[in-house]
């Protein structure tokens, strides 16, 4: 498999270098050339997999012979043995008609770490047979940073650098990433919001020279591989469904921020997995609900809700979907991105916005409807959801009658935003792993929000 990028001047990429470049060195994002089909029959035979099983599959669509098949499947097998629970992402029922997709039983109770246990291990993979030099460098609303440290922390030839913005994620969240103590991590907290942090991550990675200087190696959702290894549980859902008799297509509901989990699930139903609708779910930072129902995409002023890791204004992936809203015309994505940075707008025409609400539905999620989900099921259906899964099953509940059979996407476990359950009047039990990071002390370094410093900082780290 060979992968291009979004604004047409890189192509013929492979599977490692694909992972390796991160950002495509033209500025655009990576997508595979053609997106492999699944048919039918497969889905059927697929029935039976575990999650291992199937992972195992899908990414030998997408990364051919480039790694050996018996390698291939203990790196999933290595990266899924951390896993809490037996099913990996298990479904469960919440009320007829909807179904809650648990992705929190990795090693930070969040979906970050299905693909990023995986990257992790593929780093040091790739480190190991090609000698290549690992420097990571990500941004964070609070969610990927945790998960990526834990996926690397400690780990021969690797060292991370992670971007978070200060005082704007939740407690648990900053202390998974910054009681980590291995010398191969190092924490800055910016002075500004997660998109500032991710602005400067993709311009430090759109510095080519820098970039190949450094070897800056990327873990957001800019990395193909993160997108990929979330198309797996959609699959999974969809297949566990399945063998409970449930065959017809499904709707996902997904709590949407960077736009990379909901843009896996439109990539499954590209290769032919029966989706119905996507219902993209966001917080009060609306931009990408807006933009369905009206074709602008424009960012604006940054809101906190009781969702911080879906504070998000500028949408990562969502030059991703827009390369297939206008048929794979690198051209018109390039011409599209420029106009976003002379203007701040994206306005698409209205045979696209066409397409647009044929392939989404989107409800933008107010913070007290975020609260008013969570009392709700936690009195009536005795299930507690974090408030990023309340924005989606608010969603769910809110479009039922034109979506039927739904998944919502539970993105993280509640005790790591303890700050917004508290507020519905619930105290809850933290597993042991959150508890015991209270006693621990903290390794964190300020800095401004500005290219240079943080360039500046990283020369140090990684010199
Ligand atoms: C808990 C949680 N839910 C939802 C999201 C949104 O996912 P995406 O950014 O892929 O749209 C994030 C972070 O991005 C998150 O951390
Ligand atoms: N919510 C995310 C934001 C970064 O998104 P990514 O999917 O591009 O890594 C977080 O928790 O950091």
């Amino acid at each position: 498999m060979e992968y291009i990028s979004t604004r047409g001047k890189v192509s013929g990429v492979g599977f490692i270098d694909a992972i390796l470049m991160g950002l495509a060195d033209d500025g655009g994002l990576l997508v595979p050339a053609r997106i492999p089909q699944v048919s039918a029959d497969t889905l059927k035979q697929w029935q039976e997999l575990s999650y291992q099983e199937l992972a195992l599959e899908i990414f030998t669509l997408y990364i051919g012979e480039e790694i050996p098949r018996e390698e291939l499947r203990q790196l999933v097998d290595d990266s899924y043995s951390t896993f809490r629970d037996a099913d990996v992402t298990p479904v469960r029922k919440l009320h007829e008609g909807l179904d809650v997709m648990e992705l929190f039983h990795g090693p930070t109770f969040a979906f970050k770490d299905v693909a990023l246990q995986f990257l992790g291990n593929l780093y040091s993979y790739v480190a190991r047979k090609t000698g290549s030099t690992i420097h990571i460098v990500g941004a964070t609303s609070g969610d990927t940073g945790a998960s990526a440290i834990e996926g690397v922390r400690g780990k021969e030839g690797i060292r991370i650098c992670i971007l978070h913005p200060h005082g704007k994620v939740s407690k648990v969240q900053e202390l998974q990433m910054t009681t980590v103590d291995d010398a191969n991590v190092l924490n800055l907290a910016i002075d500004g919001t997660f998109d500032d942090g991710q602005r400067i991550i993709k311009e430090l990675f759109a510095d080519v020279q820098f970039k190949h200087r450094y070897h800056l190696r990327a873990i957001n959702s800019i990395n193909i591989a993160r997108i990929l290894a979330q198309t797996v549980y959609y699959f999974y859902a969809y297949l566990q469904l399945a063998r409970r008799g449930q065959a017809a297509a499904v709707s996902f509901s997904v709590p949407t921020g960077n736009f990379g989990d909901i843009f896996a699930g439109y990539l499954a139903k590209r290769m032919g997995l029966p989706v119905n609708r996507l219902i993209l779910a966001t917080n009060e930072n609306n931009i990408l609900a807006h933009f369905v129902s009206e074709g602008v995409y424009q960012p604006g002023e940054f809101r906190g809700t009781y969702s911080p890791s879906m504070d998000i204004q500028v949408a990562s992936n969502f030059e991703r979907y827009l390369f297939y809203l206008y048929g794979e015309d690198a051209s018109s994505v390039t011409e599209l991105m420029e106009q976003f940075k002379q203007n701040g707008t994206i306005t698409i025409p209205q045979e696209k916005l066409a397409v647009v609400q044929s392939d989404f539905s989107a409800h933008a999620v107010l913070n007290q409807e975020c609260l008013d989900t969570i009392a709700h099921y936690h009195k009536e259906n005795g299930y507690l959801l974090d408030p990023h899964t309340a924005c989606g099953v608010a969603a769910a509940d809110r479009l039922a009658s034109e979506s039927g059979a739904t998944v919502a996407l539970s993105t993280a476990h509640p005790a790591k935003f303890d700050e917004s359950i508290r507020l519905v009047g619930i105290e809850q039990p933290f597993p042991s792993q959150i508890s015991g990071l209270f006693e621990q002390s903290q390794h964190v370094e300020l800095s401004p929000a500005s290219n240079e410093a943080i360039a500046a900082r990283l020369v140090k780290f990684f010199e």
